[in-house]
């Protein structure tokens, strides 16, 4: 039924890192393609060691991805989509969402959407000086839904791939409520094929969005996937027994465990992605809160591995 449907996992900073990519398309191959967090300049014009590591090729072989670059001006973009065109990717996506003041300042993310005249210069630098195929991730504005009316004037004169809405305001940050009918309105107004993000935590949300806008059959998750490794597949129809999830989600567990192991030395480092990787998986246990606090609280991976086995007995 939702064979013509398209999944995309949300870029999250941090948490969607190149290990978990991989191991979550090879174990589960249910996602169309993972967007990449951002790269952006950091001091001495700089893309930080971590976010080019989760950028190599080789770290990227055989999974379905799209780099992301936040920018705030035509310099940087062309020095990242540079690195980006080098690397030998074809696809990419520009970032006019971030909704931290750290970057919004500094004119990037939904700064940058505010900013018609550096947008301009952006994506007719984009456009023109490489061959990418382009997809763009925005919200609705600032502080105001009104912004993003006017701005989609300007970004439909470029001839983008995709089209990803996340309807908040970057004031909201991640809480409130997405506006799904802003979405709705810009999808007619764009008379575009756009993906949806924001909250999808079950069926029930897509067929709400698909009831305002008929014909929607592209969806970006995030925090909800990271939630819920089955929930594309239950969004699909597909139906678990209760012992059969729970060992899908222990190897799931593993298959992410002894990645984090192999790409990182040091236990710290892994200790920290795990705590990561527990912060949302936790949810999917009957009483997240209960299971992910031992997880929390423990000081070196040996009491990690002491604890978290405790949680796949009490789902
Ligand atoms: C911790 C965190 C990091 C994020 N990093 C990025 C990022 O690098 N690039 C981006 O476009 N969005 C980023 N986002 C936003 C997500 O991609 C997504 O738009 C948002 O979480 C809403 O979707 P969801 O409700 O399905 O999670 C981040 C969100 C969170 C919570």
């Amino acid at each position: 039924m939702l064979s013509d449907h398209r999944f995309y996992l949300a870029p999250l900073q941090g948490f969607t890192d190149f290990v978990y990519r991989r191991c979550h398309h090879e174990f589960f191959g249910i996602v169309d393609e993972y967007y990449i967090p951002y790269i952006a300049l950091g001091p001495g014009q700089k893309i930080r060691n971590s976010q080019l590591r989760d950028l190599l090729p080789e770290n990227n072989a055989g999974v379905p991805v799209v780099p992301q670059v936040l920018c705030s001006n035509a310099g940087e973009l062309r020095k990242l989509a540079g690195d980006v065109k080098q690397m030998g990717y074809s696809k990419i996506n520009l970032n006019l969402g971030c909704p931290y003041p750290m970057a919004t300042k500094r004119g990037r993310g939904t700064g940058l959407l505010e900013n018609s005249e550096q947008l301009t210069q952006v994506l007719d630098t984009l456009f023109s000086a490489f061959d990418f195929q382009v997809s763009v991730k925005f919200r609705s504005g600032l502080v105001d839904e009104q912004t993003i009316r006017e701005r989609v004037q300007l970004l439909r004169k470029y001839p983008f791939e995709q089209w990803i809405f996340h309807p908040r305001t970057a004031k909201q940050l991640y809480k409130g409520v997405a506006n799904r009918r802003l979405f709705a309105e810009l999808s007619s107004t764009l008379a575009k094929p756009m993906v949806y993000n924001g909250d999808i935590q079950s069926a029930r949300d897509l067929d709400e969005i698909k009831h305002l806008v008929p014909g929607q059959n592209a969806w970006m998750i995030g925090r909800g996937l990271l939630s819920d490794p089955l929930l594309i597949h239950r969004i699909k129809g597909q139906a678990f027994d209760e012992c059969e999830e729970l060992n899908l989600m222990r190897e799931f567990h593993q298959c992410i465990f002894e990645a984090y192991r192999s790409a990182f030395q040091d236990d710290g480092q892994v200790l920290m992605k795990m705590k990561q990787f527990w912060s949302y998986f936790s949810h999917r246990f009957s009483n997240p809160s209960k299971t992910y606090k031992p997880i929390k609280k423990a000081s070196k991976l040996a009491k990690f591995i002491e604890v978290f086995p405790a949680a796949f007995h009490h789902s």
